[in-house]
């Protein structure tokens, strides 16, 4: 009978990941990546694949199982793409390996070798396919001894990169000849190229400040005399670059740092020749990029802006939706394609705009393949049909509050699916805190809603889909934010009739920080999961990825400046208040919240004989809920039903 099976951990298996629409730029195909997630195999299987835009019909192009991020030429006949392979070094220690592969369309399966890296930043072709622009990671650490004196040293998922500089090339495709692009920087780290139309000019943006490598710097390299110069400077953001049609401006995706980091990404418009500086979607009040939380992405390597003949597209993150925009330069921002309540969460345009291809996702749909022409969106691919007939998942309910300040907040509630008796719920955090709930697919909520527990899950201050000064709780973490839920708990309870006597909180990252805070300012949750999360701000600085700046930018501290303010934003100074029974789960790779995070919270429970239990996962990094192993993302799951069903025992009964 279809939707009779339970949806429990091990559903992951044969869930297919569709991601990376690219759109040939004549508008006859659209490649794409399908990731098979295998248990049996513990790997994400991945081949590419395109649609014939006219006819419907499939072609398999390349089945794996580790191929993705087909990028087409501008000719709409050859694309490349990147084959992760497996390197050691000579201590065999691994590295990160990927072949860059040039395919033709017409001959499925042939492929040839154009260059073996380590990662792939970005790339960009040249406008008669026969070169590409591409930012790639280049230098390794020391194979034994680590003699290091540059920063960052590490980065998550990829280990040790203090030699790492990420560096422009321009790559012959035909020969794989690479020819660095020089502009004269001692420590650089690009982090994207783009092309222009016109062939003559490769826009570059780079972080040229080993200090503070969150400022950006435009350069343009003509193609013709090998001189590059500097069109901006001190920029910040993702950095992302798009010609005009006609190679003479430039769109910019980030921002001046109005809000440190808690400022939206919007389009600027950059004029190389002047300078000149124009914010195109400020009146928009959004972030312009998408980031609501969802664990079934694949890696994706699409550009999050294009600028066609009908203007620059990018997407918008807007109250748990995700929608297409467009903008002109002269002109207000216009969504183009709204899709309601769900996510349009990757897209890919044709040169002249007419056709767009774009990934989508609702909350009960995975993500699937799509096209829009003429008005009309039309689905493209059906690969979870087959999985989805098989569970039943249940359709959450949005709701909003006036929190006690006036603002509203809003949030929604997955309830057991029918004939799923509830057991309790489970107040569940973002991480961030500028990221957003909302109409992304979440595997995990559906475990959890099939096992008995309402998921609750709200948008409070700090995240990411409405204005600026919504996400900007910088020096406040703890305080907005922490009311905003708390007020949510008493919402759900007084007006939909949750049983408090049967919640949990659980969160990861930002949301693994406010799952500790929670539990040292309130006992009224039954058990916590707190996931890859930070206890300590103190140590938190100087040792996670995302930079010794994000601490600072976001509590206002340093170690030893204003070390109080750090000491009392962090959980672990509240830890002689917990009483709340807490799994720990953290991977012993993560770099953004390191293991001490974990283990200073679990020495601290242990020695106050509060109930508790560490997990630490080998090999998995901050991502393991998202794309870690599959098998260890089924024993995570595992583990959570096993500590709320110990905590939260039976079936209700008070309330
Ligand atoms: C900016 C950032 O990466 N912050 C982390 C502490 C975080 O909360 N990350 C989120 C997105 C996560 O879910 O991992």
């Amino acid at each position: 009978m279809p939707g009779a099976e339970k949806l429990g951990p091990d559903s992951l298996d044969g869930l297919v990941l569709v991601s990376n629409p690219a759109v040939t730029p004549d508008g006859r195909y659209i490649l794409y990546t399908a990731a098979r997630v295998s248990l049996a195999t513990d790997s994400y299987e991945s081949s590419i694949l395109a649609v014939k835009v006219d006819s419907g019909e499939q072609i398999v192009l390349q089945s794996g199982p580790r191929d993705s991020c087909p990028v087409p030429s501008p000719d709409g006949r050859r694309y490349v793409f990147a084959r992760k392979v497996e390197q050691r070094d000579r201590r065999g220690n691994k590295l990160p390996g990927i072949e860059l592969r040039l395919a033709s369309l017409d001959a499925p399966g042939a492929s040839q070798l154009i260059a073996r890296v380590e990662g792939i930043v970005s790339l960009s072709w040249s406008p008669d396919s026969r070169r590409l622009a591409a930012a790639l990671p280049m230098g390794r650490p020391d194979e034994d001894v680590k003699e290091i004196e540059t920063l960052p040293v590490w980065f998550n998922g990829k280990g040790f990169v203090y030699k790492t500089r990420i560096e422009p090339f321009i790559i012959d495709v035909d020969s794989g000849i690479m020819e660095r692009i020089e502009l004269g920087l001692n420590w650089l780290q690009v982090s994207d190229v783009a092309w222009s139309p016109d062939g003559k000019k490769i826009a570059i943006s780079v972080a040229a400040d080993m200090l503070r490598p969150y400022l950006l710097d435009v350069y343009v390299y003509d193609v013709e005399n090998g001189e590059a110069h500097v069109v901006a400077q001190g920029l910040r953001g993702y950095g992302e670059l798009a010609w005009s049609p006609d190679s003479k401006l430039l769109a910019y995706l980030g921002h001046r740092g109005e809000r440190g980091f808690s400022s939206h990404q919007k389009i600027m418009l950059l004029n190389p020749e002047t300078g000149g500086l124009e914010c195109l979607t400020c009146s928009l009040d959004r972030n312009a990029v998408n980031t609501v939380n969802s664990d079934v992405r694949f890696r994706s390597c699409l550009k999050k802006l294009q600028w066609t003949i009908r203007g620059i597209y990018f997407l918008v993150s807007d109250s748990g939706r995700v929608i297409l925009y467009r903008v002109q330069p002269g002109m207000e921002p216009e969504p183009v394609l709204d899709p309601g309540e769900a996510v349009v969460d990757e897209f890919s345009a044709s040169r002249d705009g007419s056709i767009i291809a774009y990934t989508l996702m609702t909350p009960v749909d995975p993500k699937e393949l799509y096209l829009y022409r003429g008005m009309e969106a039309r689905r493209l691919t059906r690969h979870t049909e087959a999985w989805k007939r098989r569970y039943k998942l249940a359709q959450p309910r949005r709701f909003s509050f006036r929190a006690s300040d006036g603002a509203t907040v809003e949030g929604w509630v997955l309830p057991p699916p029918e004939g799923v008796e509830q057991r309790g719920w489970v107040l569940y955090i973002h991480g961030g805190p500028k990221t957003m709930w909302g109409y992304g697919f979440m595997h995990e909520f559906h475990v959890l809603s099939n096992a008995g527990y309402t998921v609750v899950y709200v948008n409070p201050r700090g995240s990411d889909g409405y204005s600026e000064d919504f996400a900007d709780i910088r020096c406040r973490y703890g305080e907005r934010d922490y009311m905003d839920l708390m007020e949510a708990v008493d919402y759900v309870v007084k007006q939909l009739g949750l049983p408090k006597s049967r919640a949990a909180v659980m969160g990861g990252s930002y949301g693994g920080f406010m799952t500790n805070w929670v539990i040292g300012h309130t006992s009224f949750f039954r058990a916590a999961v707190t996931m890859r999360g930070i206890s300590n701000w103190i140590s938190m600085y100087g040792t996670t990825d995302i930079g010794w700046y994000f601490v600072e930018d976001q509590l206002c501290c340093t170690p030893w400046r204003r070390s109080d303010l750090c000491w009392e934003k962090s959980p672990l100074r509240y830890a002689d208040r917990i009483e709340t029974p807490t799994l720990i789960i953290h991977s012993n790779e993560d770099y953004r919240c390191w293991l001490d995070q974990a283990l200073q919270l679990y020495t601290a429970l242990k020695l106050r004989g509060v109930e508790t239990k560490l997990a630490i996962f080998p090999g998995e990094n901050h991502d393991l809920s998202r794309s870690g192993k599959p098998r260890h993302r089924v024993k995570r799951l595992q583990l959570i039903l096993d500590w709320l069903n110990k905590h939260i025992p039976g079936a209700r009964n008070e309330d």
